[in-house]
């Protein structure tokens, strides 16, 4: 036997034990399957309403994935792979619909598809306000808007949204941010006298285009995805946008993650009716109408230091349509079950004029 065929047996055989997994692996996402249309019915004899998807059992289940997997696969591709297993499996038990802020292609549809998986229906809408309105009126059953960039700071129209909505918080997403210099299959890649992308995104890779392409014009659009579009019949122009666009519209990568900062992060926050039972690593997000007087913030922060609630972050907003009033918005570790952040929630709320929990949520897992 020779050197040649000897490998050729030997890729034939371990082929074999690769079909002997796969059948394996396929009966049991089939079992796994069975389990939770049981789930479903469960849910279905118990509640008037039954909710589908549970944030809290879905972070249990992709820690525990990422805990115990042994490699070769690292620990968060094996989570994103039960990220899609969980997806199909919540399909069966009852399609979700989710809107983001569209078009399609954006950062924000990629966000909706890491934390829903792809087995979800995404529709994209025009407006964050589009999104909220969506989501309130039922016709989707939760909704994915941007909330924060790493080097951009925060997204005014969701902190804004939630001044006059109902609507809960009821999970994140961090999404790292690459972007990619895309071009359409008719482009004169030497010819290239136009640069489409949002305003963010051309903020995001200048001192790249100041080196690559000093003198191409560049033009702001409404979203990266709308950049992908405009560029696909049109052979002197290129765009700036996400992976999931050059997929999208079907661009070609000519030069890859452009971003000055390649830490860039974006935050997301998906909305939804009902309220999150803890998942045992939460976060909890307030909205604070302070009084208007000396040591308004003082009289927050306090509670919250006394009781051990350690804040992640805190923005400031115009209250409106007061003048010169301004809200609070206060991320907290803990769940707003635990007796800690209970306790400081009791203390502060007599000190302010309004106190509203906008959520409790797992922290991203992937
Ligand atoms: O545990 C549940 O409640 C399920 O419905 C099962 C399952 C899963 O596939 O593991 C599916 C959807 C939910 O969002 C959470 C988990």
């Amino acid at each position: 036997m020779n050197e040649q065929t000897m490998s050729n047996d030997e890729l034939i055989g371990l082929r074999q034990k690769i079909d002997e997994v796969d059948e394996k692996i396929q009966r049991l996402i089939n079992e796994r399957a069975g389990y939770a249309v049981q789930v479903a019915k469960a849910k279905k004899t118990q509640e008037d309403n039954p909710i589908f998807y549970r944030p809290e059992r879905e972070a249990q289940v992709l820690k525990k994935v990422m805990a115990r997997n042994e490699g070769p696969l690292p620990a968060d591709k094996m989570a994103r792979l039960f990220r899609e297993i969980m997806s199909v499996c919540l399909d069966l038990e009852a399609p979700q619909k989710i809107a983001y802020l569209g078009p399609a292609g954006t950062f924000t549809h990629m966000a909706a598809l890491k934390h829903f998986g792809k087995a979800a229906t995404t529709v994209p809408l025009s407006t964050i306000a589009d999104v909220f309105r969506e989501v309130e009126a039922g016709s989707a059953m939760y909704g994915v808007v941007p909330v924060e960039n790493s080097s951009e700071g925060v997204v005014n129209h969701t902190l804004d949204g939630f001044l006059s909505s109902d609507l809960k918080i009821i999970g994140e997403v961090e999404l790292p941010v690459h972007h990619q210099f895309l071009v359409g299959e008719h482009t004169k890649v030497g010819a290239i006298s136009k640069i489409y992308a949002h305003s963010q995104a051309l903020a995001q890779c200048r001192q790249w285009l100041d080196t690559h392409y000093p003198n191409v014009e560049r033009v702001a659009v409404s979203s990266n995805g709308e950049a992908a579009r405009r560029i696909k019949n049109e052979w002197h122009s290129a765009a700036i946008a996400g992976e999931v666009a050059a997929s999208e519209y079907n661009l070609h990568k000519l030069f890859e993650n452009i971003e000055d900062t390649p830490s860039n992060t974006t935050r997301f926050l998906i909305i939804g009716r009902e309220a999150v039972a803890p998942s045992g690593q939460d976060k909890t997000s307030i909205l604070v109408a302070a009084k208007d007087q000396a040591g308004a913030l003082i009289q927050i922060l306090q509670p919250l230091a006394k009781h051990g609630v350690s804040m992640t972050s805190i923005e400031t907003r115009p209250e409106r349509p007061n003048k010169w009033a301004y809200v609070f918005f206060i991320d907290m570790l803990g769940h707003i079950d635990d007796a800690n952040m209970q306790a400081a929630l009791a203390e502060i709320r007599p000190q302010v004029k309004d106190l509203r929990v906008l959520g409790a949520y797992p922290k991203a897992v992937i």
